[in-house]
């Protein structure tokens, strides 16, 4: 029998995990797999977790709760030889890491995934700042409005969802200033005001799914995407082609992709979400690192490129 460690948050977003628990066990146990869960206390515990589920040779690692957890857990996971593979139950807020490798946001479906789907082996980013390594699965960026994501009270996401996101970024807009940076990829220079900068590995950030619409899981590429300085109404205009996937040809937008990104300036970094200190930074996108369960016709598409 192949052994299951669910790592899971309770209190992610709606908080609804729990009660479904004895349900995925006959799931996964019918499946094929004998099945332990840890139920996360606080911060960086879920990286703890997965630590321990490595050292203790675990063939599938589920990682249930919002980005946030994900982000942990590959966290705990990133570093080893050995890698476990990586299922995700998404009971987040965001969710924007299933959405990208395709996996439905019911815990059913999620189930689904785990037990019929195939594991694909996709590309994470690594960060080195402040003399530490951390690694990202969807997105890491800088700039005041990154901010945003880890400003909203995790009790206002329980009770609005993704809603709570919108709020806070509209009270923010007015108070957005351009940030001087200079930015290294891939042996280009930019050197100037920014509004914010985004280093992507899926397509689908922030509930936007078009906002790198070029992005691959497993080409060892980033897309990079430089906010230059705007006024409001241009900021304001630039977010609604956003949603659309219509902002890439702005002339206030850079957007391309580079193996690594090296940021020189003092910022803020954002991580999948989370704070995740201060840059200077260097990031590295790591080649099809980690295996994670999709979907199969995800996984044919994402192997074949299409
Ligand atoms: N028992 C706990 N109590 C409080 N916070 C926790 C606990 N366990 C984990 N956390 C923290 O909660 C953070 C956010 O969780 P997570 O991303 O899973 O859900 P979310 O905030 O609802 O969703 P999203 O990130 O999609 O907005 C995690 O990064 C983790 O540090």
């Amino acid at each position: 029998m192949k052994r299951a460690r669910i790592i899971y948050n309770p209190t992610s977003g709606r908080e609804q995990f729990r009660r479904h628990l004895p349900d995925v066990l006959v799931r996964l146990e019918k499946a094929g797999y004998e099945t332990s869960c840890h139920a996360t206390e606080g911060p960086g515990d879920a990286t703890k977790a997965a630590r321990q589920a490595v050292e203790r040779e675990f063939d599938l690692v589920i990682a249930a709760g919002g980005d946030g957890t994900i982000n942990e857990v590959v966290n705990g996971l990133a570093h080893q030889p050995y890698r476990p593979k990586l299922g995700v139950i998404p009971v987040g807020t965001t969710n924007d890491f299933a959405r990208a490798i395709g996996v439905p946001r019911t815990i059913e479906g999620a189930c689904e995934v785990i037990t019929t789907g195939e594991p694909v082996a996709i590309d994470i980013g690594c960060v080195t700042n402040e003399d530490k390594t951390r690694y990202f699965i969807n997105i890491a960026g800088g700039g005041r409005l990154t901010e945003l994501t880890y400003e909203v009270p995790s009790k206002l996401k329980t009770m609005l969802g993704q809603l709570a996101y919108y709020l806070k970024g509209m009270e923010m807009l007015p108070s957005i200033r351009a940030t001087e940076a200079s930015i290294e990829y891939d042996g280009k220079l930019f050197e100037g005001e920014i509004m914010m900068f985004l280093v992507s590995l899926t397509n689908s950030v922030g509930g936007f799914e078009k906002l790198a619409p070029d992005s691959s899981l497993n080409d060892g590429l980033f897309d990079l995407i430089i906010v230059k300085k705007t006024n409001l109404a241009e900021f304001v205009r630039l977010v609604t082609l956003a949603a659309r996937g219509e902002h890439i040809n702005d002339p206030h937008i850079i957007y391309t992709k580079a193996n690594r990104v090296k940021v020189r300036s003092p910022m803020q970094l954002n991580l999948d979400g989370e704070f995740g200190g201060m840059l200077p930074g260097e990031f590295v996108n790591l080649y099809r690192h980690l295996e994670v369960l999709m979907p199969k016709e995800k996984a044919e598409q994402v192997r074949t490129g299409s």
